[in-house]
């Protein structure tokens, strides 16, 4: 029998393992336009060990078995197709597209170049290592993590987190921000909480210079981190009819992850509006109810039939401070010991060498 195309745009945390989980049922195309997958939760820990560096870049050559990766940028679907800007043409029975968000450096590859992205990781952590005093703005995990790190492995530095929020993790009981702050306070570093910061210098990079704060004060620090969020990439579907986006750029899709009407095309992942925060845990969701659907899709059965995704009511979330300590909410506030073993101290790294075909070794 011959085998339905799907072509998958975006080998991040959704196209990578869509990719591979599909890679047995269908004639798989993953379109990406680096060599290779990044880990951001851990380019955090990168810039104050760049040894890791080389252990979460991931090249995609060993991913797949039967299917095909393709190195190349996507600039248009359609209900049957994916044009690259090269100029080839993909055909399609069914589309993924599944092209993330970007995020200020140095914690997730801008454009094309993995080179670019290790250059700016080294380049800020050397810039760590010179500066006295740091401040981070932006308090959700990104900013609570870096804060975490920065302390642990630099005791002697000045480390400042300014928060827009009252407290670290307002959606969450009040145990898990709580029980972190008091950490974080342990290790030295100060926390403002209810300012935002006004007219950054740069969102997009870490600087040298100072915050104002919305109450009039000022905070000046040797390396300024802005980590106030990611932005969806959702550019490619914008010519799709029929394509809505919600207020911060997600895509909006009905309720079997489809963003046009098409029976056909889907999105998923940190660019769809589903429901669900832009992290790797709403995939750990998304993932399976994706494939499952696929498989009935390309088994020629309609999607409606499949239930309709649900998103988390409230996702579990793991939240280290360094490798040793940190708290996480796994339906209840959990501490050092559980945060340490699920993700401190291995950032999860073997588990994505693994999938990607290479050795489990963190180092
Ligand atoms: C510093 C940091 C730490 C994080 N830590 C955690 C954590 O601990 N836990 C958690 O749950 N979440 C975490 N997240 C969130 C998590 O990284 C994202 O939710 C996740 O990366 C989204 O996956 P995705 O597949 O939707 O997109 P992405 O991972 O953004 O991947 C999208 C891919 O599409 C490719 N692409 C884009 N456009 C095109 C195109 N036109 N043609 C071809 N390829 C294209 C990109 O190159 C990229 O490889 C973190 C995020 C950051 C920035």
């Amino acid at each position: 029998m011959v085998r339905k195309k799907i072509v998958i745009v975006g080998g991040g945390y959704v196209g990578f393992e869509v990719a591979k989980e599909l890679d047995a049922h269908a004639d798989v195309t993953l379109i990406e336009q680096r060599e290779a997958f990044v880990m951001p939760p851990a380019a955090i820990r990168a810039i104050v060990d760049t040894t890791l560096l080389d252990q979460i870049i991931l090249p995609y050559d060993h991913l797949l078995t039967e299917g095909q990766v393709v190195r190349g940028r996507a600039v248009s679907i359609s209900q049957s197709d994916v044009t690259l800007e090269n100029g080839a043409v993909y055909p399609a029975d069914v589309i993924v597209v599944a092209t993330g968000s970007s995020y200020a450096a140095p914690f997730k590859p801008a454009g094309q170049s993995i080179d670019d992205f290790r250059q700016a990781s080294a380049q800020v952590s050397a810039q760590l290592t010179e500066a006295k005093s740091v401040a981070i703005v932006g308090a959700g995990a990104v900013g609570t993590e870096l804060a975490g790190e920065i302390a642990s492995a630099h005791p002697s530095k000045d480390v400042t987190l300014i928060s827009s929020d009252d407290r670290l993790f307002p959606m969450y009981p009040a145990r898990l921000g709580d029980q972190l702050k008091r950490k974080l306070e342990h290790l030295g570093v100060s926390i403002v909480f209810g300012q935002k910061a006004q007219d950054l210098q740069s969102v997009d990079m870490p600087f040298n210079g100072s915050v104002a704060l919305a109450d009039g004060r000022v905070i000046s620090a040797d390396l300024v981190f802005p980590v106030i969020g990611s932005k969806p990439q959702s550019k490619l579907l914008e010519a799709l009819p029929g394509v809505a986006f919600g207020p911060s750029g997600r895509v909006k899709t009905d309720r079997w992850m489809r963003p046009a009407g098409l029976s056909n095309v889907f999105v998923a992942g940190d660019i769809a509006d589903l429901g669900d925060g832009m992290t790797i845990v709403a995939i750990s969701r998304q993932t399976p109810w994706l494939v499952k659907t696929l498989k009935r899709v390309l088994g020629g059965g309609p999607v409606e039939e499949q239930k309709a995704y649900t998103p988390w009511k409230l996702p579990p979330i793991l939240v280290p401070l360094g490798p040793v300590v940190g708290n996480s909410w796994l339906f209840l506030t959990v501490g050092d010991w559980i945060t340490r073993k699920m993700k401190g101290s291995a950032l999860f790294i073997p588990k994505y060498r693994k999938a990607f075909g290479l050795s489990g070794d963190k180092k």
